[in-house]
This record gives C-alpha cells, structure tokens and sequence, in this order.
C-alpha cells in the first residue's frame, strides 16, 4: 500500500461531541473467548480497527463462525480446546495483543498454526510469551529471538503453572492465563505491577473460575482450568487509548470543549487522566456507570494551561500506550515533565522513546531520553511545528503528532497515516467533524 501522508494544521477550537471506536484490548479478548465458548456470544462496540479484524479473521480459520450485523457481532465456538488446525498462516497485522494472546490460546489445543505479521510486528518480541508456554507443553519454532513468523504446535492438556511475570505485561499474562483454560488444575499468575485485568473479568463473565488476591510479590490470579465457557453478550465501551486523543487535542487548542461518550474506565487504564489532571487539566468525569463488568463515564475536558509533572514508574502499566500522546501534551506545558519507568516503550509498534524524542526536536522541542525514561521541555504555550514525522508503521505515534500539529505554530505532517487503521478508524473524519484542520498532505 502507498503511504498516506496527512497534515494536521493549526486549528480552530474544537467543539461538540466525539464519539470514539471500542476498545481494541476488550475487542480481541471478545473474539477469542466467545471462539472458545459453547454457543452463542453477542458483542455489541465491536472496534472494526485492523487489529482486531486480523483476530476475527484468525478466529475464523480456527473454526469459530462469526457473523458481523450491523449493530452486533455474532460469534458461535468450539469450547475450550476446541479449536481446528487452521489450513492457512495466521497473519496478525500489526497486532501484539492479538499475536500473543492467540499463542496462549493454540498452547491448549492440539493442534499446530504458523504465526506471522507486518514488518513492526516482525520486529518485537515473543520471548515473553513463549517462555511460559514452553513450561506448559507447547512447542514452538520461531526465528531468532522468538520473532515472528514461528510455529506453535499445542498439547490438549497443558501443565498448569505458577508464573512470575518478569515484565508487566497483560499480554504475558492473559497468554498464560488463555493456556491455562485446558490445563488440569490450577494456573497462577503473579504480577509485580498490576496490569489491566479485562482478560480476567471477562473469563469470570463466560463462566470461568477465577480468583484474585495480593500475594508478598505482588497481584496472584489463580485460574481453574478445563471450564465450560458459556457464549454471552458483551457490551465494548469506547477505548481510553483512542479518547486520549481527542482530550489531549481539546485541552491543548485554545477554547475548545468536548464530550467524549461512554469510555472504559477501568482503573487499569486511566493512569493517563490521572497525570494530565496533575498537570493541570479541566477534565471532568460524568454518568458514571458499569456496563458489562467494566466501568464507563462520559468524559468533558475544556483547553487551558498545563505544566510539567513528574510520572512514577508505578503508574506506567495503566498508561502505557500514552505516554506518546501524553508527551505531546508536555511538550505545550510550561516546565519539564519526566517520565520514569518506560523502557516497555521501546518495544511497541516503534520503539516510542526513539519516536517521540525525534519528532518532538523535529518541531523545536527540547527532549531528554535515558534506557528507559523521557523528558519533555514545555514550550508553555504552541511548539513551531513545522515539521515531517515519521510514523513508522505506529498508530499512536501517527496520531499522537497529528495532535501536536493542531496546537502549533506552523503545523505538521505524519509520512504515513496509514497505521491508525489499526486502532482508531476514522480518526481523521472524527477530529475533522469536531473542528480540526487534518487533511491529506
Ligand atoms: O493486553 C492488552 O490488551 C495490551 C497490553 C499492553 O501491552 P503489554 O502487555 O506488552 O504491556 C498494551 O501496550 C497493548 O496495547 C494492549
Ligand atoms: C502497543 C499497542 O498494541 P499491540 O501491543 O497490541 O500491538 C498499542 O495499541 O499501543
């Protein structure tokens, strides 16, 4: 495909409602459960980003049917350890979530897939998630330094395990957790930071029995394997991750106010709102609600200044895919903001540090990287802009630049817009429809 270079240009207020796409994390997990359920499953917000149409699109040659209605998908499965051997490679885009997510579950059927993705995906690695599964019976052939594309072959009974996650990952754990369904006996998984659980509350809401508690090393999950898992309906409420960009835009672009509808607030994920209000923001939570097992408000958030915070590592897992955008929203504060604890960064979709930092001098801004931190010189006030970023096959990076371009001087211009696909489609129309300057370059 050719690249889609975009320009975001200095803009007006942005005004009114905007509606932002289901969440991709609850999407995937939707796909992959109500394939191992018996029956029927309803999924209702479906994203219809790329990454999760590559998980549909997985699930489907695994053998589970899906039909996509107008108002709601359609999913009937196999059970757990159900699923047929797929004739075809599994090609999971641009996906992390998706590719080792879908390893934990081919870990508990007996069966064998070959795994590839793009070129990002290609590059990141699944050591993470081949190290516990190894433990649980799989076997596994990849390219060196467990890279995509490799081949899973999966047992019937996987060996329930005790797993420390070495890195916080939910993907590492959900992976674990997923091959724990056919495994015999108990599976545990210890976490050193929590990490967002939607993976365990939708397991709990097919019907599978699980327990969470605080252990001396950190959050215990402890899965009972070999459930029956009861298709249900599923409501997907809008994504935190997409919301980010809208209100970091609103709060940057001089008097702009937005509504944005019905957003997952799972404590999990929401470390975002928390810096920003730190830094200052006018961000005010409404109709607080719990949909489905997850929690959900209405978000209104009005510009006005910010300034420069400093972010403990702690609270990286619940923000972990915004600190790219958070770091545009430094970069129009007044003061430094320090970012601590983000090395997980570097092994995205791009490396972000990297992405971040060569963007933000591009467009005149003072940025500061170590291994695995990152700080931003506030301009307090529009950065000159003026600049080509490239996205390099990242979504968020793509958007988060196409942010800073509305509240700048001279505006800038994403190589390749194309990756928004994945995660947040109709970006552009959507922030257009609210009164932003985004065109094709
Ligand atoms: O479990 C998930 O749905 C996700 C977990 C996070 O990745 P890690 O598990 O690698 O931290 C996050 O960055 C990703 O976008 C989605
Ligand atoms: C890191 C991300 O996703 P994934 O790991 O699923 O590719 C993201 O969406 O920012």
């Amino acid at each position: 495909m050719p690249p889609r270079p975009l320009t975001a240009k200095p803009s007006p207020a942005l005004a009114g409602e905007c509606r932002v796409p289901g969440d991709k994390s609850i999407s995937h997990r939707a796909l992959m459960l109500a394939g191992l359920a018996v029956g029927e499953s309803t999924i209702q917000g479906m994203l219809l980003g790329e990454d999760v149409l590559a998980t549909a699109s997985a699930m489907e040659h695994l053998g589970a049917t899906i039909e996509r209605g107008a108002d709601a998908w359609h999913v009937w499965g196999r059970g757990v350890g159900g699923l047929r051997e797929p004739a075809e490679v599994l090609d999971l885009g641009n996906s992390g979530t998706g590719a080792r997510l879908l390893m934990g579950v081919l870990a508990g059927q007996p069966i064998t897939a070959f795994l590839t993705g793009d070129a990002s995906l290609r590059r990141r690695p699944m050591n993470r998630v081949v190290a516990p599964l190894l433990q649980m019976g799989a076997r596994v052939t990849a390219r060196s330094g467990e890279r995509l594309p490799l081949a899973i072959t999966g047992t019937a009974e996987p060996l329930p395990i005790h797993y420390e996650l070495p890195v916080a990952s939910a993907q590492v754990k959900s992976a674990v957790l997923l091959a724990g369904l056919s495994a015999p006996g108990e599976t545990q998984v210890v976490e050193p930071q929590d990490t967002r659980d939607h993976t365990e509350l939708m397991l709990r809401a097919f019907g599978a029995e699980i327990a969470v508690e605080r252990s001396d090393t950190g959050r215990l999950t402890r899965l009972t394997g070999q459930p029956e898992l009861t298709g249900r309906r599923v409501n997907v409420p809008a994504d935190p991750s997409s919301a980010a960009f809208p209100v970091v835009a609103a709060l940057l672009i001089p008097g702009s106010r937005l509504r944005v509808p019905a957003v997952g607030m799972n404590p999990h994920r929401t470390g975002l709102f928390t810096t920003l209000r730190e830094m200052g923001a006018d961000i005010v939570f409404e109709n607080e609600r719990e949909e489905a097992g997850e929690r959900v408000a209405d978000i209104t958030v009005s510009a006005g200044r910010l300034r420069g915070v400093e972010i403990p590592a702690a609270r990286a897992p619940s923000m972990i895919d915004e600190y790219p955008i958070l770091a545009m929203a430094a970069a129009c504060a007044e003061g430094r903001t320090v970012m601590h604890g983000v090395g997980e960064l570097r092994v995205k979709e791009s490396d972000r540090l990297a992405a971040v930092a060569e963007g933000l001098a591009a467009c005149g801004v003072d940025v500061e990287t170590g291994e695995d931190w990152l700080a931003v010189h506030g301009q307090a006030g529009r950065p000159r802009g003026g600049a080509t970023v490239a996205a390099q096959l990242d979504h968020r990076i793509a958007m988060s630049f196409l942010v800073l371009g509305l509240a700048s001087e001279k505006g800038v211009t994403v190589d390749d817009a194309a990756p928004i696909e994945t995660s947040f489609p109709g970006f552009a129309d959507t922030m257009r429809a609210a009164g932003a300057d985004i065109a094709e370059a």
